[in-house]
């Protein structure tokens, strides 16, 4: 695991680009994940700018969404859905065509697990997996507890997870789980790229960084994996031992 910290969170997001970018030089035809959430939108707001001047060329790569609530889709506007449409596609002057993203409302969710299962290895597996991190150490809908050797898979919701998701919908908006990439994606991908911000997120990024690995913080993993690449903001970062 690498960490890298940054001064601001415009840095770390021109960073996180910049990987998407060198991927994307070296391999035309990448196969990149996305989360939503805070996290990424500068992100992909860099992404955006780079693709539309015509400095970065999106067109040949594949694009896998990280998760999804269940039962969401992108008429729901706090559905990672909506987030990917309305913050990276949609602004895109050339669209997308390779877009592969979790439907949430399949009558059979466990089918649509293994049918992203099935078209992510059918493409060699992922180049870039970026995720964010919940307060509860989540990556993906990867809840507390959850096995390392997962693919996608069907999520029961921590507490936590749904009272800090809660922030994307209106409070009737009951969530009731996840359908998310596994742990065992991001072992495997050729990078696993966090990112996280704000002085909000300094406990659970210490306690996973540099914390006991265990399943009960699902980040620790990243501990383990020579192809994690973390980067941080310097509030992020605060309590890390020995940050500068
Ligand atoms: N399911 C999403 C994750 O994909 C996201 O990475 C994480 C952090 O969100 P944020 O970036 O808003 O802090 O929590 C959410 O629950």
């Amino acid at each position: 695991m690498k960490i890298a910290i940054y001064d601001t969170y415009d840095d770390m997001s021109k960073a996180a680009a910049e990987l998407v970018a060198q991927q994307l030089a070296e391999k035309p035809a990448s196969v990149l994940c996305f989360p939503s959430g805070d996290s990424p939108t500068g992100t992909l707001n860099y992404l955006v700018q780079w693709a539309n001047e015509g400095k970065i060329d999106l067109s040949q790569s594949f694009f896998i969404g990280l998760d999804e609530w269940v039962g969401m889709d992108e008429n729901d506007q706090g559905s990672c859905k909506y987030y990917l449409k309305t913050n990276f596609f949609d602004k895109l002057n050339n669209k997308l065509t390779n877009i592969t993203l979790f439907n949430a409302k399949a009558a059979d969710l466990e089918a649509e697990c293994e049918r992203i299962n099935k078209f992510i290895s059918s493409k060699g597996g992922l180049d870039i997996m970026m995720v964010g991190i919940g307060m509860n150490g989540h990556l993906g809908l990867n809840e507390p507890g959850t096995p390392v050797d997962l693919y996608a898979h069907l999520a029961d919701l921590d507490p936590v997870t749904i009272q800090v998701g809660q922030k994307y919908f209106n409070q009737e908006t009951k969530l009731t789980g996840g359908i998310t990439l596994g742990l065992r994606h991001l072992s495997e991908a050729a990078k696993a790229v966090l990112i996280a911000s704000g002085a909000k997120k300094a406990g659970i990024i210490h306690e996973s960084l540099q914390g006991t690995v265990s399943t009960d913080v699902p980040a620790s993993i990243l501990q383990k994996l020579s192809n994690a690449i973390v980067l941080l903001d310097k509030d992020a970062a605060s309590e890390l031992e020995h940050s500068s």
